[in-house]
Formats: structure tokens, C-alpha cells, sequence
């Protein structure tokens, strides 16, 4: 199949009746540039690289599923509600006469493209190492969005879902492959960060047998209460690159610091058994959890919960604003009132 044929059957034909019944969207793909009517727009791109994002083995539709994923998690935490979608996609030869692969990819990203009425509205293809990279167009008020500079002393603090699950699985992975995650899970602890993992998957049991493989490979994008956050949070950020440097962000845009009680962390059972060392390593410093952190005023409490059930999304208040107090953002981690000495670094390509 040559690239028009492929854009064709992968892309134009199957993401067309979403595109032309999409409000906002008055041209998708086949033309220079698609065409969108649709007020102020919040705009992120996103890439994955084959060995660096994924492994070449990963199931073809949950690639696809998290290529569009970690893009929605951008918008939701900037309380955007998805609008539209351009792919830009790099793809080996051989990957490209893989019609199975390629439909399963194509499969994997449409149905969630679908599910969140994010028209896939035009991109490019070209061959090459094998390359995601996605930018998302989504709708929201920008004078409500919540910024990473909006985070104000005495808000609460709160996270999504769970965390570390993903980091957890992926370390799994890796030790199932015989590969050391190093430079994977980056922790430089005070409290330790060699130790092995006590439950879950032994290396050789296989990677079907990970527990938490499904938190790694198709995260949920947060968009149900992420639409709700503008008027609600006062900032917010998606967890990519580990809660510990995500949140830093929040601090360093905002002039604050934080006081997080790590027994309020939401954490999943698995993540629970393990060692703490272990637990606060992959929950903080692990990156890949796509869940949203953020703040709002103590007097919005019962509207977050509020917000939080309709949308259907697990929320937990882990820790709350606190007066800057150094000439640099610092989280204050406690277990109750004892204060916990960890020393944990997002994840930094370049590192
Ligand atoms: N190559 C680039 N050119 C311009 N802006 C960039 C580039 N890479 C990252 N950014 C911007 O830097 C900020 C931080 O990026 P990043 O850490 O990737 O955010 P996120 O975790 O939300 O994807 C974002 O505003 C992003 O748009
Ligand atoms: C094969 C493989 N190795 C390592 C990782 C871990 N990993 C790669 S990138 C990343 C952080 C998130 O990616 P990034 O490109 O920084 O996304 P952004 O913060 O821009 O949203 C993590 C935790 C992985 N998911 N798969
Ligand atoms: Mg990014």
C-alpha cells in the first residue's frame, strides 16, 4: 500500500463521520489544512518514540490508545474539552506493510478519539524510525482555565486516580525483559531506592502476568473532570513526568511550596504491598501516571467532590499550599505530622 492509500484506509475514511458531524470542525482531512470555527482554543502537542516512550513490541491498538491519551491529559488539565486532533506519524517500511499493525494502531487511537469527540482532523506521514506526535486542539474560557500559576497558600491539593501504578509496571516490564530499568524510574532517595519489588510480577512469570500493565499501556485521560476544573481549581497539571516534578512546576510558576501527607497518596493495592521506599519511588518519581493534580480553595471542597462524582473520577486530597518558604519550591512530604526526608526527581529526558 503506498501513502495516499494508507492515509485513506487508516485515517481519512474512518475518522471522516466523526469529523463532519463535529461542531467546530467545518473541514477535516484531504486538504492543506483543515479548517476549525471554534472560539479560543487550548493547543498542546505530544510525542512518542519507539524505545524511549514504548517498547517495539507493545500491542498496536494501545499505542494508538495512549498516543491520543497523554494529548487529552494535557488538555484536561488545562479544563479544555477536547475539540480536535492532527497526527503526525513516522513509520518504518516494514511497520507500513503491516496492515494488521497499521489498522490496529489507526483502531486503538480512533476509538478513543471517538469516546471524547476529538475529530482527527489532518497530519502527515512519512517513513522513518517509528514516531507519534500529536497536537490536540481542545475548547476552554481562558480567563478560567487553571494554570500552572494559580495555585494559592492554604489551597487543598488534589490527585486523580491512582499513582506509581505505571511506573511499577513498566520496572516489571523491563526486569521481564531482562533489561535494568535504569534511568527509568530516576530516584536519588534519601530513604533508599535500591530495593526490589515485593509483590506483583516476578521477572519470570512474564509480562502477562503484571498486575498493573494496563496503567502503563492505556492510561485514562481525565477529561470528565477536567472539563469542570475552570471556575473550580485554581491550577493544574497533568502527572507525566512523576507527581514529585510535575507538582514543582505548579510551585515554581506559582512562588509557593506544598505539604503533601504521604498516607493520603491514592494509591492502588499493589502499590500499597509494597516496601515504602519502593511505593514512594514509583508514586512520586515514576512518571506515565497521566492523572491530574490540582488546587482549590478549602471553601470548594464540596464542590471538587461534587465535581469528582459526576464525573465519575476517584479524587483524594493528599496535602494542601503552603508560603514559599526557601528561595526554591520545595514539597514537604509527612506520614501525619512526621515529616518524611525524600529526595525524588521527575523524569527528565536529559538527565
Ligand atoms: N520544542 C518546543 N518548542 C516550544 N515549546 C515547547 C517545546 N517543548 C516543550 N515546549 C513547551 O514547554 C512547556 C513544558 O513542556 P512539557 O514539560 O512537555 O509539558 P507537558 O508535560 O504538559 O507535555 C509547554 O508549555 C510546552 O508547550
Ligand atoms: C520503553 C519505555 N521506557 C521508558 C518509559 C518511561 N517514560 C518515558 S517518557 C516518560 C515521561 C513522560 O514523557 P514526556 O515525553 O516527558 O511527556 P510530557 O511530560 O511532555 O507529557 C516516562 C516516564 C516508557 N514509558 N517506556
Ligand atoms: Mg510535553
Amino acid at each position: 500500500m503506498g501513502e495516499f492509500e494508507l492515509i485513506e484506509r487508516l485515517f481519512r475514511i474512518p475518522a471522516a463521520a466523526l469529523a463532519e458531524r463535529r461542531p467546530g470542525v467545518l473541514l477535516g482531512i484531504g486538504d492543506d489544512c483543515a479548517l476549525l470555527d471554534a472560539g479560543p482554543l487550548a493547543v498542546s502537542t505530544d510525542m512518542l518514540i519507539e524505545g524511549r516512550h514504548f517498547f517495539p513490541d507493545v500491542d498496536p491498538a494501545a499505542l494508538g490508545h495512549k498516543s491520543l491519551a497523554v494529548n487529552l491529559s494535557d488538555l484536561a488539565a488545562m479544563g479544555a474539552e477536547p475539540l480536535a486532533f492532527t497526527l503526525a506519524l513516522a513509520l518504518p517500511a516494514e511497520r507500513a506493510r503491516d496492515l494488521a499493525w497499521c489498522e490496529a494502531f489507526a483502531g486503538g487511537m480512533l476509538a478513543l478519539a471517538a469516546g471524547h469527540g476529538c475529530a482527527l482532523v489532518g497530519g502527515d506521514t512519512t517513513a522513518g524510525p517509528l514516531t507519534i506526535s500529536i497536537t490536540v486542539f481542545g475548547r476552554v474560557a481562558p480567563a478560567l482555565a487553571p494554570r500552572r500559576d494559580g495555585a494559592r497558600i492554604g489551597d487543598d491539593l488534589w490527585i486523580t486516580g491512582t499513582i506509581g501504578d505505571a511506573a511499577l509496571a513498566l520496572e516489571q516490564l523491563f526486569a521481564a525483559r531482562g533489561q535494568g530499568g535504569a534511568g527509568v524510574t530516576k530516584a536519588d532517595s534519601s530513604a533508599g531506592g535500591t530495593d526490589t519489588d515485593a509483590v506483583g510480577a516476578s521477572p519470570d512469570a512474564g509480562p502477562a502476568a503484571i498486575p498493573t500493565r494496563h496503567r502503563l499501556e492505556r492510561p485514562t485521560p481525565r477529561c470528565a473532570l477536567g472539563r469542570r476544573l475552570p471556575g473550580l481549581a485554581t491550577s493544574a497539571i497533568d502527572i507525566s513526568d512523576g507527581l514529585a516534578g510535575d507538582l514543582g512546576h505548579v510551585l515554581a510558576a506559582s512562588g509557593v511550596d506544598a505539604v503533601i501527607d504521604l498516607d493520603r497518596l491514592p494509591l492502588s493495592p499493589v502499590l500499597l504491598a509494597l516496601a515504602p521506599d519502593a511505593r514512594w519511588r514509583h508514586a512520586l518519581a515514576g512518571g506515565d501516571d497521566y492523572e491530574l493534580c490540582f488546587t482549590a480553595p478549602v471553601a470548594a471542597r464540596d464542590a471538587v467532590l461534587a465535581a469528582a462524582a459526576v464525573a465519575a473520577t476517584p479524587i483524594a486530597r493528599a496535602g494542601s499550599i503552603t508560603a514559599r518558604a526557601g528561595d526554591r519550591p520545595a514539597i514537604c512530604w509527612r506520614r501525619g505530622d512526621a515529616p518524611v526526608a525524600l529526595a525524588l526527581r521527575g523524569f527528565d529526558h536529559f538527565a
